[in-house]
């Protein structure tokens, strides 16, 4: 026996409950996939959609699947690894190269989100990372991927040299459009803070070897996959997603 004091369980915890509650569910309903009346929920909410008009959208969408545009390999092999096994929907990619949009992050991730239904024809997730250097007011932001090309993570930590403050912050920006033009495009986002530092560990994904969270002595570079996906912003971003999509499924079984 403990002396009473029971700490209250951590948020995974709670979501790998839910995941059991509702796959177990899905289990015993036969009559209607999750994933279509997840979609058509989301649709009902987010759209201007009568249930009929909606009923087409979410059949259109493959039962049970959700549809993962983008053109990174390693984004999708982490989004992969967050939602995990027990996730209720088969994470299914599609390789499109989608255009590089200007503008503020949430303005990129809906443009981002409504080109890829345009193209796919069809609901799907598409995300969206910015890199933020707090010395530059916020740059390169959603240009990271421009920058990194050009100059890779020590040229991005040797852009800091001469400013004191090295801090910065990731962001992913998961966007969900439900399929048509004119929907609603949901936004689910994970920050996670840190600072640039010259590159260590792995060189496997982007300017991983160059950010460092803050509270940790290591780089995402110098971490196992589970430690950076603990308090990634990926990993936030996706847990956020992930338990709109469970609470739709619960709803609607
Ligand atoms: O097709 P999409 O999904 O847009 O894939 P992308 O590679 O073009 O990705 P972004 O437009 O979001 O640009 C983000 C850049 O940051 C890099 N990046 C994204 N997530 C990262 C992470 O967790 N760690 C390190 N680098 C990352 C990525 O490789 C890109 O160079
Ligand atoms: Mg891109």
């Amino acid at each position: 026996m403990h002396g009473g004091t029971r700490q209250p369980p951590s948020p995974q915890l709670l979501l790998q409950k839910k995941i059991a509650r509702v796959t177990q569910k899905r289990k015993k309903s036969s009559a209607i996939s999750l994933s279509s009346a997840c979609f058509r929920r989301a649709a009902i909410l987010a759209g201007h959609r009568s249930r009929g008009q909606v009923r087409s959208v979410g059949m259109a969408a493959n039962s049970r699947r959700i549809v993962f545009v983008t053109g990174n390999a390693k984004k999708l092999e982490e989004v992969k690894q967050i939602l995990g096994a027990g996730f209720p929907y088969e994470v299914v990619a599609k390789k499109v190269d989608l255009p590089e949009y200007q503008g503020e992050p949430d303005d990129i991730s809906r443009a981002k989100a409504r080109e890829a239904a345009k193209q796919i024809q069809g609901p799907c997730v598409v995300e969206d990372t910015c890199l933020c250097f707090n010395a530059l007011g916020g740059l390169p932001g959603p240009y990271i991927k421009w920058f990194l090309e050009k100059i890779g993570p020590e040229g991005l930590h040797r852009m800091l040299t001469g400013w004191e403050d090295k801090s910065a912050s990731a962001m992913c920006t998961m966007a969900f459009s439900p399929g048509g033009p004119q929907d609603e495009v949901l936004l689910f986002k994970g920050i996670a803070p840190g600072k640039i530092v010259d590159p260590r560990g792995s060189r496997d994904f982007g300017w991983d070897p160059c950010f460092q969270p803050d509270g940790f002595e290591k780089t995402y570079g110098e971490m196992t996959k589970e430690e950076k996906h603990e308090i990634s912003h990926r990993g936030r971003a996706v847990r956020a997603m992930q338990e709109h999509f469970l609470k739709q499924a619960e709803q609607d079984s």
